[in-house]
C-alpha cells in the first residue's frame, strides 16, 4: 500500500529522451474476443500475443468456470478447446469481469442466449459504470437481464429466453454494445443487424468472419443470422493501438526523441490518434509491416516535434475514443488551443476521464476548461510538480506518466495499480525508453 492507503503510486520526472525499439504487448479488445469465440467454436484454436492484462485474464476465467478447458502453454498463449456453440456449462458462482467493461458488455450479450442462468459482477470501477446501453436492447431481442440500482452491474441474466432476431440502431457509437448484441444474435431466430450512429471497432465481425459464422458488415453496419456454428482456427493477437499511443504521444512530446514501435496493429478503427496528431504537427513515419491476424500492422517511427492545438474534427472521436487521456497531455504540450466535443462518452470510462485529466493537468499548471461533452485545453504553460489522482483508471495514470516527462519537479501518480489491466510492463518498458518514472517506495 502506498502513502494514499489505495495501491501503488508512481513517481514521475523528467527522464531523457525517448529512444529504441519497443514492442507493446497484445490487443485487449482482440484478446477478449478471441477468448470468447475460441471457446464457442467446434475445436481447438491456439492463440498468440494474447495480452496478459487483467482484463484479458478475468474474460479467460471465466470461460474456464463455464467448462472450457484453456491451456497456457506459455506468456501470450493459450490452446483454447472450443465447446461448440451450445457447449457451456452452467458457473459455479458469479463470473467476475473484475475492471473490463468490454468482458461484462460482451458477456451480456452472450450469456442471454444461453439455457442457464448467470450472474456478472465487477471491481468498485466497473460497478459503477452503465449497462442499460447493452440491457435495454438486448431485452428488444427477448434477453431478460436484470441490472443494480440505477442500470449498474451486476447483472443477473436469466436463462432459456427465446431470442428472437431485430434491426436495431444503436444510441451510443459503442463497440461493446454493437457486439452484445451480435453475439445475442448468434443464439436468436432469424436476422440481427445493427446500425451505428458513427461506425466503432469491428473485431466481434471480422473474428466470427473468420471462424466461418456467416456475416455482412461495413463500417456502420452488421448483419448475421442465428444457428450457424464456428469453426476452431489459430488467432494471432496484433499490438495494441491505445498501449502504442502512450509512446507516440511520449516521443511526440520529449525534445529529442525518436523512438520505433514494432508492428503495431492499424485498424483503422483505432487509429483516430494519428490522425489528430499529424494534424497537430507530430512527425509519426509509418511503414507497414504486413498482416497479424488478420489486421493490418506497421512500423511507427516517431520523432519529437513542435505540437500545435487543433479544434478535434468529430468523426474522429470513436476511433480514438482510449486515446483522449494522452491527447489531453499532447495538448497541454502543444502551442495553442485544442478543442475536443462530442466525447461524453469519457465520462462513463473506468472513470470519469474529462474530469481526471482537467483536474491533474489543472494541478501541473495547465488551464483546462471542462465541457459537458469535452474541453478546452490552452496549451504552452510549463508544467509543474504536483500529485495526481488516477482514479483507479489505468489511461489516466499513464497519460500522467508522459505529463511529467515535461515537468519541472516529480509528478506522484497515485494508484496506479490498474495499469495492469491493459498494459502489464509499462513501467520498465517506459523506463527503459528513457522516462524517469518509478514506484513509490511505500511509507507506512
Ligand atoms: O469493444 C471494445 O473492445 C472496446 C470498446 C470501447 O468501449 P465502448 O464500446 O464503450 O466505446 C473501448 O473504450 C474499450 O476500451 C474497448
Ligand atoms: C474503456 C476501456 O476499457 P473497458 O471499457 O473494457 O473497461 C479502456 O481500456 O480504456
Amino acid at each position: 500500500m502506498s502513502s494514499s492507503g489505495m495501491g501503488t503510486d508512481w513517481i514521475a520526472s523528467r527522464g531523457t529522451p525517448l529512444h529504441g525499439t519497443l514492442a507493446v504487448p497484445g490487443d485487449k479488445s482482440v484478446s477478449h474476443r478471441a477468448i470468447m469465440l475460441a471457446s464457442l467454436a467446434d475445436g481447438t484454436s491456439r492463440i498468440e500475443g494474447f495480452l496478459e492484462g487483467e482484463d484479458a485474464r478475468a474474460t479467460e476465467a471465466i470461460f474456464r468456470q463455464l467448462g472450457v478447458e484453456i491451456e497456457v502453454p506459455g506468456p501470450g498463449r493459450r490452446v483454447v478447446h472450443g465447446v461448440g456453440i451450445d457447449g457451456l456449462r452452467a458457473p459455479d458462482g458469479p463470473l467476475d469481469c473484475g475492471n473490463a467493461g468490454t468482458g461484462m458488455r460482451l458477456l451480456a450479450g452472450l450469456l442471454a442466449g444461453q439455457s442457464f442462468d448467470s450472474v456478472l459482477v465487477g471491481d468498485a470501477s466497473l460497478s459503477r459504470r452503465p449497462m442499460r446501453r447493452v440491457t435495454v436492447p438486448l431485452a428488444r431481442m427477448g434477453a431478460r437481464i436484470d441490472t443494480g440500482e440505477g442500470g449498474t452491474p451486476p447483472l443477473h441474466i436469466h436463462g432459456g429466453a427465446a431470442l428472437q432476431g431485430v434491426e436495431i440502431t444503436t444510441e451510443v457509437a459503442s463497440a461493446q454494445v454493437k457486439s452484445a448484441l451480435l453475439l445475442a444474435g448468434l443464439y436468436a431466430a432469424g436476422t440481427t443487424t445493427v446500425r451505428e450512429p458513427h461506425p466503432t471497432r469491428d473485431y466481434t465481425e471480422r473474428m466470427l468472419q473468420a471462424l466461418g459464422w456467416p456475416i455482412t458488415f461495413s463500417p456502420g453496419y452488421a448483419r448475421l443470422e442465428g444457428g450457424q456454428r464456428l469453426v476452431a482456427r489459430d488467432i494471432v493477437v496484433p499490438a495494441d493501438f491505445s498501449s502504442a499511443a502512450f509512446f507516440i504521444v511520449a516521443a511526440s512530446v520529449v525534445p529529442g526523441s525518436d523512438l520505433v514501435l514494432r508492428r503495431v496493429g492499424m485498424n483503422p478503427r483505432r487509429t483516430g490518434l494519428l490522425h489528430v496528431l499529424r494534424a497537430m504537427g507530430a512527425d509519426v513515419e509509418e511503414t507497414p509491416a504486413g498482416e497479424q491476424g488478420g489486421e493490418p500492422v506497421s512500423d511507427l517511427r516517431v520523432r519529437h516535434a513542435p505540437l500545435h492545438g487543433i479544434e478535434v474534427p468529430t468523426e474522429h472521436v470513436a476511433d480514438m475514443i482510449d486515446e483522449f487521456p494522452a491527447l489531453f497531455v499532447a495538448a497541454a504540450c502543444a502551442t495553442g488551443t485544442t478543442v475536443v466535443r462530442d466525447a461524453a462518452e469519457l465520462r462513463v470510462k473506468e472513470s470519469d476521464r474529462i474530469s481526471a485529466m482537467a483536474a491533474g493537468l489543472r494541478t501541473l499548471g495547465a488551464e483546462v476548461d471542462e465541457t459537458p461533452d469535452g474541453a478546452t485545453i490552452h496549451g504552452g504553460a510549463s508544467l509543474q510538480k504536483g500529485t495526481i489522482e488516477s482514479h483507479g483508471d489505468h489511461r489516466i495514470a499513464m497519460a500522467f506518466a508522459i505529463a511529467a516527462q515535461r515537468a519541472d519537479g516529480e509528478v506522484r501518480i497515485r494508484d496506479v495499480d490498474n495499469v495492469a489491466t491493459s498494459f502489464p510492463g509499462f513501467d520498465a518498458l517506459a523506463s527503459g525508453a528513457g522516462f524517469g518514472l518509478r514506484t513509490a517506495v511505500p511509507t507506512v
